[in-house]
């Protein structure tokens, strides 16, 4: 508990962060230590929104109240500690429904949000390409809207464009009706966004580079070995969620073959449902990848629930199928025994140190080997005469592994290990 001179007596701490109490329900089927393990989350959470988590506080019922969640009771012991301590803001673990949300904020007198609008929070203030930023506004606001009680307050945040008021509606239902529209423009927006993204996706296609995707758990090091893997700087950080918009580079791989990577948004427990929705096409580019990179952090205890969490989030958006490498990341904290029970507990398992590189040289064979799983053995004749073989040829070495290469005259007949799902692209090409 700080001291009374750390706090500056308007709920802000020496350096303006907002301070807040962290709040957890244990049910008959939660257990203690699963809560605390939630708010520790909730806490760093908190912080990447820059926000002080100061005290924490738990209940247990054996169900939650309907009206309050935890009980008003409880509540008015939170609000006593919270005063205490001068706190300006209560964030609840669990997702609160609108009139929890009302009636809470009315017994504790203080702002309240939930774990969901906690997040929508770090997104906002992260997001920085225009279909990053469209999408998070849109989730904002389908999780303001049944929320909304007349309050203005929420409405400041969207700033600008004063709504003519109809005859006899109240200020309310202006509010609502504003929302939809801007609801309706940014889905708009965002569909015209995504075609454009289409296009370039279409591209890519054409460019036939396979497509390798980095998923995992926030904090896990995708951008860390996205950097390593591409030579690039991307902005890799130890705070949660640094990586919005997904970001695509040229791969080089040791049999001489180029895929293209992207870096994606990391996955949390629990993931608001209004965010999946919203960054639905983003994460539909991973289900559209040849092969993921499931990266986990291996240095932290609950590695394995966060291995639960991102394979549930691959399920909801359709990439439980896609083949997957497991790469257990932070490999440099562990010791010989943490690195011999993974081998064993994950059979194909790969670990690396995206910090060091250690390991990384093995990951890079390792992907081109499971690109080439998917490949036919094929010979391809060509008359180099004509300029679309010519061109066919160049492609051929781009896209697939060259076994040998015979020419006579003007006729070149080629071996080559192609990917599966190229194979009728390239006969469409060629004069076979
Ligand atoms: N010790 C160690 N730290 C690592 C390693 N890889 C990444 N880190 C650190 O872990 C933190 C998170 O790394 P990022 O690459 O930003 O993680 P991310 O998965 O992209 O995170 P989000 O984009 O926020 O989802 C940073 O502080 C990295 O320096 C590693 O191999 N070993
Ligand atoms: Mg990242």
């Amino acid at each position: 508990m700080p001291s009374v001179t750390d706090v500056e007596g308007n709920g802000r701490g020496p350096e303006g962060r907002e301070r807040a109490a962290l709040v957890g329900l244990i049910t008959g089927d939660t257990r203690r230590t699963h809560v605390e393990d939630a708010l520790e989350e909730l806490a760093g959470l908190a912080d990447a929104a820059d926000i002080e988590p100061v005290l924490r506080f738990t209940q247990d019922r054996n169900r939650p109240d309907p009206a309050t969640l935890i009980g008003s009771g409880k509540l008015e012991m939170l609000k006593a500690a919270c005063q205490e301590s001068d706190l300006s803001l209560a964030i609840f673990d669990n997702e609160l429904t609108p009139a929890q949300l009302r009636n809470i904020e009315k017994i504790l007198e203080l702002r309240v949000i939930d774990r969901t609008q906690l997040i929508l929070d770090i997104f906002a203030r992260r997001a920085r390409t225009r279909e990053g930023k469209l999408q998070v506004e849109l989730a904002q606001l389908r999780y303001l809207l049944p929320r909304l009680v007349g309050a203005s307050a929420a409405l400041s945040r969207l700033g600008g464009g004063i709504g003519t008021r109809g005859p006899g509606e109240t200020k309310l239902e202006t509010d609502r009706r504003r929302i939809r529209l801007r609801i309706g423009t940014l889905t708009d927006d965002l569909a015209e966004v995504r075609r454009r993204r289409g296009q370039l996706r279409d591209r890519r296609r054409r460019s036939e580079m396979p497509a390798v995707a980095l998923v995992g758990y926030t904090n896990a090091g995708k951008t860390t070995l996205f950097n390593r893997l591409t030579h690039d700087t991307a902005v890799a950080s130890d705070a949660l969620f640094v990586t919005l918009d997904p970001l695509t580079r040229e791969l080089k791989l040791p049999n001489r073959q180029h895929a293209a990577l992207s870096d994606t948004v990391g996955f949390i427990d629990r993931l608001p449902h209004t965010l999946v929705a919203a960054f639905r096409a983003t994460l539909e580019e991973v289900a559209d990848a040849d092969l993921l990179l499931h990266v986990v952090d291996a240095s932290i205890d609950d590695y394995e629930r966060h291995m639960q969490a991102v394979d549930r989030v691959l399920g909801e958006v359709d990439a439980g199928d896609v083949p997957m490498l497991l790469v257990f990341n932070k490999a440099d904290r562990l010791d010989e025994g943490a690195r011999e029970h993974l081998r064993q507990a994950y059979e194909g398992s790969l670990q690396i140190s995206a910090l060091t590189g250690d390991g990384v040289a093995g990951l890079l064979t390792e992907i081109a080997r499971a690109l080439a799983l998917d490949t036919r053995r094929v010979t391809l004749s060509f008359d180099q005469a004509r300029p679309e073989d010519r061109e066919a040829i160049e492609r051929l070495y781009r896209v697939a592994r060259v076994l040998s290469h015979d020419a006579d005259g003007d006729r070149v007949s080629i071996e080559a290990e192609v990917p599966r799902r190229l194979m009728q692209r390239l006969q469409e090409g060629l004069s076979l």
